[in-house]
């Protein structure tokens, strides 16, 4: 349904922005743009939505080409819709006229039942009769969303869409709104800065790092296969080994690549465990422990089910690890 190739885009002559993105999107299919901020994640969807004016390359989406801003009266496609991070919502209208504004008048049982569907789905049904004015942040974002999403897009284009939202919130509403697109069939590309929105939410995800993509594939793929530590560390807590540190934990050089990664649930503590190490320090972390230990000279971390009591001698096995290149930013 999109499909992306070689695509180039600078805001300034000689200053590239996005470099080279290729990528492509089925129909229903998710894809996360993840990216530090800045590393051109809104541009890209500008891009998409036709926003912008890409300088070469090419964006396809229901087989038709978007030629971008240059080439359209306004930006956009039928079957498109675009929540950006400004949210842009009518401000004397009611969040109910808001998220029915792109509803056809015809049939106003249906649009009111439509309305309502929507606004319940994503937790808002209580807000419909107030002003955007009277509404918080992460209300105002689930009210742009739930407009864009009341006549149902073939792809919906979302910019960090749960940036506003405190995290028990931001749980919540990320499982109702996926729950409502697969149930409406809508295909999705969002971007966020936050590996697990990437990692549970997505069939895709494409890497960005000052405008490049440097890795795409499956969340699984990209998890256990980081091409560099920079994409390892996205993801949170890891344990970067020197080829030397490796050797000495009995793992095999790889001469093609640079330090060996391992994730701190690939380090299991046993009595069994062939190796061994000295707890430094725990780190209480709700559901578990994080144990940071000293092993061959080596501050390590793992996760555990309990503490363990500091300068306490304990085993572990390493499950799996892998091979990848250093990356000088991480
Ligand atoms: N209107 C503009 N004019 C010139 N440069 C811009 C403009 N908008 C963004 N940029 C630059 O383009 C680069 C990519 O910005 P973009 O907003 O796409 O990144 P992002 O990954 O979405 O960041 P964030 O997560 O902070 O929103 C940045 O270096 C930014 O400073």
């Amino acid at each position: 349904m999109l499909s992306i190739d070689n695509l180039h885009f600078s805001y300034e002559p000689g200053k590239p922005v996005l470099k080279d993105i290729s990528l492509s999107l089925l129909s229903e299919e998710k894809l996360c743009i993840l990216g530090q901020s800045g590393s051109g994640k809104s541009t890209l969807l500008k891009l998409i939505y036709a926003e912008l004016q890409h300088d070469s390359g090419q964006i396809v989406f229901n087989k038709e080409e978007i030629k971008g801003r240059n080439h359209q009266l306004l930006p956009g496609h039928e079957d498109m819709t675009y929540v950006a991070q400004d949210f842009d919502l009518a401000t004397y209208h009611t969040v109910a006229e808001n998220v029915g504004s792109r509803i056809s008048n015809t049939n106003q049982d249906y649009k009111t039942s439509r309305v309502n569907e929507v606004l319940k789905s994503l937790s808002i049904y209580d807000l419909k009769d107030k002003k955007p004015t009277e509404l918080s942040g992460g209300q105002k974002q689930r009210v742009a969303i739930a407009r864009a999403v009341a006549k149902p897009p073939k792809l919906l284009l979302l910019d960090e869409p749960f940036s506003q939202l405190d995290s028990g919130l931001h749980r919540r509403l990320r499982e109702e709104l996926f729950s409502f697109l697969e149930k409406n069939k809508i295909a999705v590309v969002f971007s966020s800065h936050r590996a697990e929105d990437a990692l549970g939410y997505s069939d895709k995800i494409i890497l960005l790092k000052n405008g490049e993509v440097i890795q795409q594939g499956s969340a699984s793929q990209v998890y256990f296969s980081p091409q560099t530590t920079y994409v390892a560390h996205m993801f949170g807590l890891v344990n970067i080994l020197n080829a030397q540190e490796a050797g000495a934990m009995g793992i095999e050089r790889n001469f093609l690549k640079d330090v060996v990664l391992i994730y701190p649930e690939e380090i299991s503590i046993s009595e069994k465990g062939k190796h061994s190490g000295v707890v430094k320090r725990n780190r209480f972390m709700g559901n578990h422990y994080e144990i940071q230990f000293i092993s061959k000279g080596k501050l390590l971390k793992a996760y555990h089910t309990q503490p363990i009591p500091p300068k306490e001698r304990f085993n572990f096995d390493i499950r799996n690890y892998r091979w990848t290149l250093l990356d000088e930013d991480n």
